[in-house]
C-alpha cells in the first residue's frame, strides 16, 4: 500500500518558492483532484508526490511527450519499457509479440483509438495524442496514478470515460483538472491550491461552490 506524505513542506521551482507550509497525508486508496488556477503549484506539487515513489506511481504528465514517428502500438508500449529486459523491447519494437498486440489492441480500443493502433502518432489530433499519453501510463499498472491535467484536450464524455477507467485501475489517484465538474464527480477529497498555500483540503461531497470560487480571480469579472 502506497501513502504520500508531506509536513511542514515548501517546494521551490529553479530556486523560486512555489508552494508553502504543506502538510498533506495521502492515503491508499484515495482519490484527490488538486485545484487551483494556472501557475497555482499543481504540477509541482504533483512532481513532489511523484518522486515519493517513483515506481509505484503511472505518472502521467501534461505534455506527453510522445516518439511522433512510432505507433500508437509502439508509445503505448514503452509504458512498460522498464518491465520487460532489453532483447524482449527491441523484438517488440520490430515484431510485436501476439500477447503485447493482444492487450495494446484492447487498451487502443478503451481510449477510442483501435483503428489507429499503427499510425504514427504525428498523424493523431492533439486530443488522440493526450489519449496515447493517458494511456502509455495506464499500460505501466501501477498501484498510485498521478496524472497532469490528463484529459484537458479530450471531449467531456470521453474524458469521463477515461477518468472512470484510472479510478477503477488504480488503487489511489491524484489529478491536477482544471474542471471542477469533473474533479467532483471522480474524486472523493479536493484539493484546492491558492497564493502558494492549500486554501481548502475537503471531502467532494463537503465543498461549496463558494469555497471554489476564489481559487479562479481571473473568473470573477
Ligand atoms: N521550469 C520552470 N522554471 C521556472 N519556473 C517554473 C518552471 N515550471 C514552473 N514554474 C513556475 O512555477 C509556478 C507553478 O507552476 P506549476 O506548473 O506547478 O503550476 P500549475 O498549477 O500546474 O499550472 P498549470 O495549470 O498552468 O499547469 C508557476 O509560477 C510557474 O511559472
Amino acid at each position: 500500500m502506497t501513502g504520500f506524505r508531506l509536513q511542514q513542506a515548501a517546494l521551490a521551482v529553479d530556486g523560486r518558492p512555489i508552494l508553502h507550509d504543506l502538510d498533506l497525508t495521502i492515503r491508499p486508496g484515495e482519490r484527490v483532484a488538486l485545484l487551483g488556477e494556472s501557475g497555482a503549484g499543481k504540477t509541482t506539487l504533483l512532481r513532489a508526490l511523484r518522486d515519493q515513489h517513483p515506481d509505484r506511481v503511472a505518472w502521467c504528465p501534461q505534455q506527453p511527450g510522445l516518439v511522433p514517428v512510432l505507433s500508437v502500438f509502439h508509445n503505448l508500449y514503452m509504458g512498460r519499457l522498464d518491465r520487460y529486459a532489453t532483447a524482449y523491447n527491441l523484438l517488440n519494437l520490430i515484431r510485436p509479440t501476439a500477447a503485447r498486440r493482444h492487450d495494446l489492441a484492447k487498451l487502443a480500443d478503451r481510449l477510442g483509438l483501435g483503428e489507429r493502433l499503427w499510425t504514427p502518432v504525428e498523424r493523431l489530433s492533439g486530443g488522440q495524442q493526450s489519449r496515447v499519453n493517458l494511456g502509455r501510463a495506464l499500460y505501466q499498472e501501477r498501484p498510485v496514478f498521478i496524472g497532469d491535467e490528463p484529459v484537458s484536450s479530450v471531449d467531456e464524455r470521453q474524458g469521463a470515460d477515461l477518468l472512470g477507467l484510472v479510478c477503477e485501475q488504480h488503487e489511489t489517484v491524484v489529478l491536477a483538472l482544471h474542471n471542477v465538474d469533473q474533479a467532483l464527480t471522480h474524486c472523493n477529497r479536493i484539493i484546492g491550491l491558492r497564493d502558494g498555500r492549500v486554501a481548502f483540503d475537503r471531502p467532494a461531497d463537503q465543498l461549496t461552490p463558494a469555497e471554489i470560487k476564489p481559487l479562479y480571480p481571473a473568473d470573477a469579472s
